[in-house]
């Protein structure tokens, strides 16, 4: 067997092992732990055969593993390389087609709907085609840059030979993915690994000196940070219902120069946890809400293999339940930043309908975040009062 004959039967191999439990990266990993004899460059090329085949999502359920395997770095792929070269030396040559021409010479109609079989679900304002076809291409990374250091960061990037575009916001920076961006900027508190889309939700924020926010689906704290660098005199309380999550925003607070917080452990579909609260008002309250996460499935496009329609619902309830727990505590006046990040429509519009309908609060501004044109996430974001 050939290098690349072999390459191909490892990604055939993974491919039948994996069952969507784990991240497939986790599962990558651990797969080469138990296979040490695999160098760097095998694991890069077996690796990313794996995830061509994932890009293609739903298309060619029929075909070969390893007829997909191929096919999907015919689709994925720009330019040529050692791999095709070997194991199909006329689309080697053809690489550089567009991907309507490209379309024909696979072995099953490549459409949206192949791709993507829930586009009936997906929110209104998404542009369907190019949404699905984005799946073939890996998003970039994106870094929002701080404390007005664009020119130093730009400098290292530049040193380091890194290609990058700076947005009109002169604040985010799209990035190759898999930059080692932590070497190249060493500072750590002058830039935050964020979404280009995640970045933009902050612009529904604009949080005034001594306003009590609650980020009350906090994560490890992107959404905060950005607000308190909007505006560093806001007084912020973050939750979630994940200690470790928690510990980990700590620390990335640290890292970045946020101070004057408080952090709480908080189930927000607990029982109890309205009396927990007390008497506190907010003037905003971000609900960063669980989700399917669908708006990220372009860099973890396994999940599009593995996911089933019912769980929409099943987010959508508990997206509900989290919405009607915390409305209580929007000051009058106030604001409710409701945000995922799916595409769906029932864990986006559904939910803001469902606020509307059971609070005085009403959609101020926001919508779909598309990131589908830039490389990055796609994502809702929702501004009530
Ligand atoms: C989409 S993430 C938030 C991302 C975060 N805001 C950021 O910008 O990095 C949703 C978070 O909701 C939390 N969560 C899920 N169920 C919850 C519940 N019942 N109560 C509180 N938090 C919950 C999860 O642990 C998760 O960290």
């Amino acid at each position: 067997m050939s290098r690349w004959e072999n390459y191909l039967a490892s990604a055939e191999k993974i491919i039948g092992a994996y069952h969507g439990s784990l991240p497939l990266h986790h599962f990558l990993k651990a797969f080469f732990k138990e296979h040490p004899y695999m160098g760097s460059r095998d694991r890069r090329w077996i690796s990313q055969l794996v995830y061509h085949y994932f890009r293609l999502g739903h298309w060619g359920k029929d075909i070969a593993v390893s007829e997909r395997i191929v096919a999907g770095t015919f689709l994925c792929e720009t330019s040529p390389n050692d791999f095709l070269a070997a194991v199909r030396p006329a689309w080697n040559e053809q690489i550089a087609l567009s991907l309507a021409d490209k379309m024909p010479l696979i072995p099953a109609a490549l459409t949206p709907a192949t791709i993507f079989p829930f586009l009936p679900d997906l929110s209104e304002e998404i542009d369907t085609n190019a949404y699905a076809y984005t799946f073939l291409k890996q998003p970039r990374l994106f870094i929002r840059v701080r404390n007005g250091k664009l020119d130093k960061v730009l400098q290292l990037l530049e040193k380091a030979a890194v290609a990058y575009e700076v947005f009109a916001n002169k604040t985010t920076v799209a990035l190759p993915n898999g930059t080692k961006i932590e070497t190249i900027v060493t500072e750590k508190s002058w830039y935050e690994v964020q979404d280009a889309s995640s970045q933009q939700t902050g612009e529904l924020f604009s949080p005034a000196k001594n306003e009590r926010w609650w980020d009350c689906c906090a994560a490890s704290g992107g959404k905060s940070i950005l607000l308190k660098d909007q505006q560093p005199g806001v007084q912020l309380l973050v939750s979630d219902v994940r200690r470790s999550i928690l510990e980990n925003l700590q620390q990335r607070f640290t890292a970045a120069g946020v101070k004057n917080y408080d952090a709480r452990v908080m189930d927000l579909t607990a029982e109890n946890f309205p009396a927990t609260m007390g008497q506190q008002q907010f003037d905003g309250i971000i609900l960063d809400a669980p989700c399917s996460g669908s708006g990220t499935w372009g860099r973890t496009p396994e999940s599009l293999a593995f996911f089933k329609k019912e769980e929409i619902s099943k987010y959508q309830q508990l997206q509900k339940r989290i919405a009607h727990n915390v409305i209580p505590f929007v000051k009058k006046g106030g604001v409710l930043i409701y945000i995922t990040c799916s595409v769906f429509k029932q864990e986006n519009e559904e939910v803001v309908k469902y606020i509307e309908e059971n609070s005085a609060l009403r959609r101020q501004e926001g919508g779909v975040i598309a990131g589908y044109n830039k490389g990055a996430d796609t994502m809702y974001a929702v501004r009530l009062s």
